[in-house]
């Protein structure tokens, strides 16, 4: 059976039909607790998901499809560390990797928290040598600057939380991600750096992916060039990885390698030994912090009733439009500009974890899945691509997170402090999209008639508000894993399995093929189609 064959989608379907003309305005006019009413509070993150277009009864019958989908069921059975992942026959316990010392968590009959909690003690360790200064480079000067090289889950968790949490940083260390296998990246991000003060983290789950490893390999050699000599790799390179013999292989000591876990997938890693150039950044304690914030969501995602479990809650809510309404989009918006790159953090862990259509039992989906995740900081989107949002073709339901308290208080002369003019942005956007402005209203304004069509605002736009005191380690932590369990839920729902990603494979082992064939000095007998073919050729007359 699929789900679109369960009871609970075929009453949804019904009441999409049922709710058609309903507007949020009289939502809220027929209620008006509603506001206080349809809200969650966990782990310090307050959820207002009133302005959806959702009654009592769209709420029950999304939870039960939740219910209907084995959602719970599947939940315990990621936390108790079964093998979830079926396609590569591995438990999934990223949550285990925020479990408090002393806590039990079986994989094939071993408990990994002692193993968990080892691997962060050697990494504070390191940290707090490097952070005093203590760890010295070849030529005995302490390393002030970190490139972290890695891609995917293994660049962007450090980067989104080291710029997310920069606030509480070490100043004086000067953090670089490198990603791209451009050169520029690598290039640019190192050109003033002095290679005597630099420590390099090579940061890849696998220690094979091509990027990273071309990156690595042309650091070694920006640095030796520096120095000298072999012996200064030990010194200036650690590794972070599952990979022990390709880390060796790779010329990096395995005393200065940090592990992890097959059973922690590469978009979920932060939170591992991934997370070591953001524990320079931020210290160990920092760290600890922003471990207790994903810990707390994932007690609550365990243990609250699913009317207020927050994570049910959004994963349900974006099904609703995903499934029901054919939203294609789903937009994140933080109105803080430390969470610049949480919108691309979260592209990777929610379209590769759901950008799927085929079942955990081999089937092709009859009904959608995974929808495209964007985003940008607030208010800069407004200026952009908010005139889509409001008044386009387009249904795009958004999430909108914002902090009571700012990190940066600028207090402006005879007017409003930023934050206040910053918040008004977030309470002033959610109210337009869901009343918007009536043709009435806009006449009623003194426009002439042949102008008013284009200042009505439809309304019954759907957002969430995400609510926090203030960016901290653990709130970080919290909202990361909110959206973590938020996209379990969905692909619970959906069947599909969130924790493998085949879809990355045929275009990375194409590369592999065409590399030598751009490479190799005479022509080579090319057997791809005539636009790839072509397109080699004139790459290989115009390099
Ligand atoms: O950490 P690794 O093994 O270098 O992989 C990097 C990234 O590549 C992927 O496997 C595919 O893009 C991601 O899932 C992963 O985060």
């Amino acid at each position: 059976m699929t789900i679109t064959q369960t009871a609970a989608w075929s009453a949804l379907l019904d009441h999409h039909r049922a709710l058609q003309g309903t507007h949020l305005r009289d939502l809220f006019a027929q209620d008006p607790a509603r506001g206080e009413r349809l809200t969650a509070e966990g782990a310090g993150l307050y959820l207002d998901y009133s302005k959806n277009r959702v009654t009592d009864e769209t709420l029950t019958l999304l939870l039960n499809l939740a219910r209907e989908t084995g959602v719970t069921a599947k939940r315990d059975a990621m936390f108790a560390g079964e093998k979830i992942n079926v396609t590569e026959g591995r438990a999934v316990l990223h949550t285990a990797l925020r479990a408090p010392a002393g806590a039990t968590v079986l994989v094939d009959g071993h408990n990994v928290v002692p193993d968990v909690h080892e691997v962060l003690g050697r990494m504070a360790a390191f940290a707090e040598q490097v952070r005093a200064g203590t760890w010295l480079g070849h030529t005995g000067k302490p390393l002030k600057n970190i490139v972290n090289i890695g891609i995917g889950g293994s660049d962007l968790g450090p980067v989104m939380a080291y710029e997310a949490l920069k606030h509480y940083a070490q100043r004086d260390l000067t953090l670089r991600f490198v990603s791209n296998v451009d050169g520029t990246d690598l290039t640019e991000k190192t050109r003033d750096l002095d290679p005597a003060e630099t420590l390099v983290i090579v940061s890849s789950k696998t220690f094979t992916t091509q990027e990273t490893m071309a990156n690595a390999r042309s650091a070694r050699t920006w640095l030796l060039a520096a120095l000298g000599d072999d012996a200064a790799v030990a010194r200036h390179f650690v590794a972070v990885s599952t990979n022990a013999e390709a880390v060796q292989k790779f010329g990096i000591d395995t005393a200065n390698m940090f592990g992890f876990w097959d059973w922690v997938g590469g978009r979920y890693s932060m939170d591992s030994a991934i997370g070591l150039s953001l524990m320079l950044a931020v210290g160990p304690d920092g760290f600890n912090e922003l471990l207790a914030g994903f810990h707390a969501i994932d007690e609550h995602f365990r243990t609250a009733p699913l009317e207020r479990n927050l994570p049910v809650l959004l994963g349900m809510l974006g099904i609703w439009y995903n499934n029901f309404f054919g939203a294609q989009s789903h937009a994140v918006l933080p109105y803080d500009q430390y969470l610049a790159y949480f919108p691309a953090y979260l592209q990777q862990l929610d379209m590769e974890s759901n950008g799927k259509h085929i079942t955990l039992d081999g089937r092709a989906v009859d009904y959608q899945t995974g929808p495209v995740i964007w985003g940008q900081p607030g208010t800069n989107g407004q200026h952009a691509f908010y005139q889509l949002i409001h008044q386009g073709t387009k249904l795009i339901p958004c999430d909108f997170i914002g902090f009571c308290q700012t990190l940066n208080p600028l207090p402006l002369d005879g007017g409003a402090p930023h934050h206040d003019l910053l918040m008004a942005n977030v309470f002033a956007q959610t109210e337009a999209l869901a009343f918007g402005k009536t043709l009435d209203q806009v006449l009623e304004e003194g426009v002439p008639a042949d102008l008013a069509p284009h200042r009505v605002f439809d309304g019954n736009r759907p957002t969430n508000t995400i609510l926090a005191d203030r960016l901290t380690p653990h709130t970080l932590g919290a909202l990361i894993a909110l959206y973590e369990h938020k996209v379990f839920v969905q692909g619970a729902v959906w069947n599909i399995n969130s924790f493998d990603q085949w879809g990355v494979e045929l275009g990375k082992v194409l590369a592999g093929k065409i590399v030598p064939e751009l490479h190799a000095p005479a022509e080579p007998e090319l057997h791809h189609d005539s636009s790839t073919n072509a397109l080699i050729r004139r790459y290989r007359a115009h390099r």
